[in-house]
């Protein structure tokens, strides 16, 4: 058997399709989406994210406000800009891009986001509805990594899913909308006992433990739907947290990356960002884009 090849990167660019449909019928209606994009320091990598994401954020037709700001700005002037965002009725999207400075809290730093602004999904508020079933606004890549499970598999009901990683980013999100799927969900972590006999089980298995090849084909049970979540810079250039060449001939469908799911988190930034637009002008959600 080999593997189906989940190509995160057309999703994403026909989920962006859609998303610009919905900004221009929006925009008829004098409504334009606004996202605003805060980077703190000089990071290279996150540089490239920040750029890329407001390239395609212009490319669905909506406004991208970027605000950079050196590495040694104080704590209070990043809330109070943070404050001016939630304040500015053109702003319907903050995401403030982690990680920050080391004299920063980030904690506090994210909560200071008005939770319906909060389109990574991260503040206390969105959390917590998350895991109670109540409407949130939901981490960009776990949501894009359930948007490409259930793409390849329908109902993820009663199926076994492994999610390997305990972030709050990535691995708790994950677990809670796999479980209001109706999955059976286990989370392992750094130190789960015997990882490669419990990967075996899984239907499901999402790699999100930012360890090069970590998961080796050995582990995977013959059909399984593997995605992952990894994006390591090695001496050979960009590579997941799977052992790709041993994982896909085993699996019965998995991502690659690049071009898995790094291009569904961005088209996620944009539907969560459509999303918040939507509620803040009393609009149903946009179908598809939640979940
Ligand atoms: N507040 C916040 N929200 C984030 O969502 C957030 C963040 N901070 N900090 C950094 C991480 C990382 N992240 C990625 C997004 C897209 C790709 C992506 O599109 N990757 C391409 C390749 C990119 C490349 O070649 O470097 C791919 O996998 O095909 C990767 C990583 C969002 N993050």
């Amino acid at each position: 058997m080999t593997a189906k090849l989940i190509d995160g990167k057309a999703f994403a660019a026909h989920l962006r399709a859609r998303i610009g449909t919905e900004v221009a019928a929006m925009k008829a209606q004098g409504i334009t989406p606004g996202l605003a994009v805060v980077l703190v320091g000089e990071d290279p990598a996150s540089q490239v994210y920040v750029r890329s994401k407001g390239r395609m954020t212009r490319e669905v037709g909506m406004n991208s406000l970027e605000h950079r700001l050196p590495a040694d700005t104080p704590q209070a002037d990043l809330l109070a800009l943070i404050d001016r965002l939630n304040a500015d009725p053109a702003v319907n999207g903050i995401l403030v891009q982690l990680p920050l400075p080391r004299h920063m809290d980030e904690a506090a730093v994210i909560n200071a986001i008005d939770p319906a602004k909060d389109v990574d999904g991260f503040h206390i508020l969105n959390v917590g509805r998350l895991a109670t079933g109540q409407k949130a606004m939901v981490p960009c890549t776990p949501l894009g990594c359930l948007m490409l499970l259930r793409a390849h598999l329908g109902d993820l009901s009663g199926k076994n899913a492994l999610v390997i990683g305990r972030s709050n980013i990535v691995g708790k999100p994950m677990a809670q909308l796999l479980l209001r799927d109706s999955a059976t969900v286990t989370v392992a972590h750094s130190r789960t006992a015997n990882l490669p006999a419990l990967c075996r089980q899984a239907d499901i298995v999402v790699a999100a433990v930012g360890r090069a090849r970590f998961v080796q084909g050995d582990w995977i049970k013959p059909g399984a739907v593997v995605i992952d979540v990894g994006i390591n810079r090695t001496d050979d250039g960009l590579v997941g947290d799977v052992d790709f060449d041993s994982a896909a001939p085993v699996a019965g469908a998995i991502t690659p990356v690049p071009g898995g799911v790094g291009p569904m988190t961005i088209a996620c930034l944009l539907a969560n960002t459509l999303t918040a637009t939507a509620r803040a002008n009393g609009l149903p959600d946009p179908k598809g884009l939640t979940p």
